[in-house]
């Protein structure tokens, strides 16, 4: 290469990307760029990428060594986030799509889509308030998946999730392409959160402490089993009660400490990660990849249930019983699958009527 081209792929990678680059890829093949995004690892594309959850994981996919491509999609603000995480020295090849005309192209060949796109809560609102909005974002996207790479494992981060997995099953079901192994509501917040607390409360390390989160992701819905905590604690019936109330209400705390700026984006998108961190080592052949997900479940008499799963080549390979109850928990799965009944249901009418 001569000084002149030199110079032209220099001031090349100073413009400002166009869409045209940002649609086509990242922009390298114009400046004559060695690198061939074939580098060994996965492809994700990430849905609602330039959001509050959205832009920081972004952020820390890239850092992801297992990650090979890195496909960020959004209705608004894409350009930008791919742009700036594109600048980051880590391996992964970054590309950004614009709307709705560019979501077939952000999906093609990837082996792991999250879905963060969608309208968060303001204080006073319930998770199923955002189903009228969330619930088209989520069916729409399914429906793309469906048709772009229906053997993808699908990470679901948009609430209402009890709904939202149901619809997107749905879809998949509709265009025949359901594999109840791949479709995953991510829970690992509640997860986050009931380990953070709990080492709290114990003084313990948060890295070390592993609590059960059952159920789904809303309310009631959310059932810790305290039972069941590693190490083995033991709780007085205050601490119990505590820990159950603030691990159910964690996404209020932060819905009403950011006091109408929307949910919890930072802890969301670090959860989100530490989930499809195992997702991909799970499809790397890894063993004992064991974590909570919301998902297809004989657990139960509901059709979907969140308790742990063994991750796998093929996405979820095993769907783990809940274990021994005690009575509190007992009466708290009752209450869980109450409302858990009424949102499923919600979701898969919405897509069959
Ligand atoms: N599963 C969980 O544990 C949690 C779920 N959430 C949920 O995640 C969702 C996103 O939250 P935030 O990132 O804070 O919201 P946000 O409003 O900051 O970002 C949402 C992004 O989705 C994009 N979007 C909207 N419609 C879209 C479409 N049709 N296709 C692609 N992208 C679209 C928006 O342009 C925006 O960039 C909310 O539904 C929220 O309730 C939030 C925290 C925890
Ligand atoms: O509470 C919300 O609306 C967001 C969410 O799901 C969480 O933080 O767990």
């Amino acid at each position: 290469m001569d000084a002149n081209q030199r110079i032209a792929r220099i001031s090349a990678h100073l413009n400002p990307p166009n869409l045209d680059q940002i649609g086509s890829g990242s922009g390298l093949e114009g400046v004559g760029c060695r690198a061939k995004g074939g580098s060994p690892g996965f492809k994700v594309a990430i849905l609602g990428a330039a959001g509050g959850i959205g832009q920081p994981l972004a952020m820390l996919m890239k850092m992801n060594p297992l990650v090979s491509l890195l496909h960020l999609y959004d209705v608004a603000n894409a350009p930008g986030v791919t742009a700036d995480i594109s600048h980051m020295d880590t391996s992964a090849i970054v590309r950004g799509f614009l709307g709705q005309s560019q979501l077939e192209e952000a999906l093609t060949g990837m082996d792991l889509v999250i879905i963060p796109a969608g309208v968060p809560r303001k204080p006073g609102m319930t998770r199923d308030d955002l189903f009228k909005i969330n619930a088209g974002i989520v069916r729409t996207l399914s429906e793309a998946i469906a048709k772009c790479c229906p053997k993808a494992i699908v990470n679901i981060i948009s609430n209402p999730v009890n709904s939202t997995v149901p619809i997107a099953a749905e879809v998949f079901k509709k265009a025949g392409t359901f594999d109840p192994k791949k479709l995953m509501g991510v829970t690992m917040l509640d997860v986050v959160r009931a380990n953070t607390f709990v080492a709290e409360v114990m003084s313990l390390d948060p890295r070390e402490v592993d609590v059960p989160v059952v159920g789904g992701h809303a309310g009631v819905t959310i059932l810790p089993l305290l039972s069941q905590v590693k190490p083995p604690c033991s709780f007085t019936q205050n601490e119990i009660e505590y820990l159950t109330d603030r691990i159910q209400n964690g996404g209020t705390e932060v819905v009403e400490a950011k006091a109408g700026a929307g949910s919890a984006t930072l802890s969301m998108a670090y959860a989100a990660v530490k989930f499809a961190d195992a997702c991909l080592k799970g499809l790397r052949g890894d063993a004992n990849i064991v974590e909570c997900a919301f998902v297809a479940s004989h657990v139960t008499e509901l059709p979907f249930f969140a308790s742990k799963v063994r991750l796998g080549r093929c996405g979820v390979d095993e769907v783990y019983g809940l274990g021994p109850l005690n009575e509190y928990e007992r009466m708290g799965l009752e209450k869980a699958k109450k409302e858990l009944e009424g949102s499923i249901a919600k979701g898969v009418t919405f897509v069959k009527k």
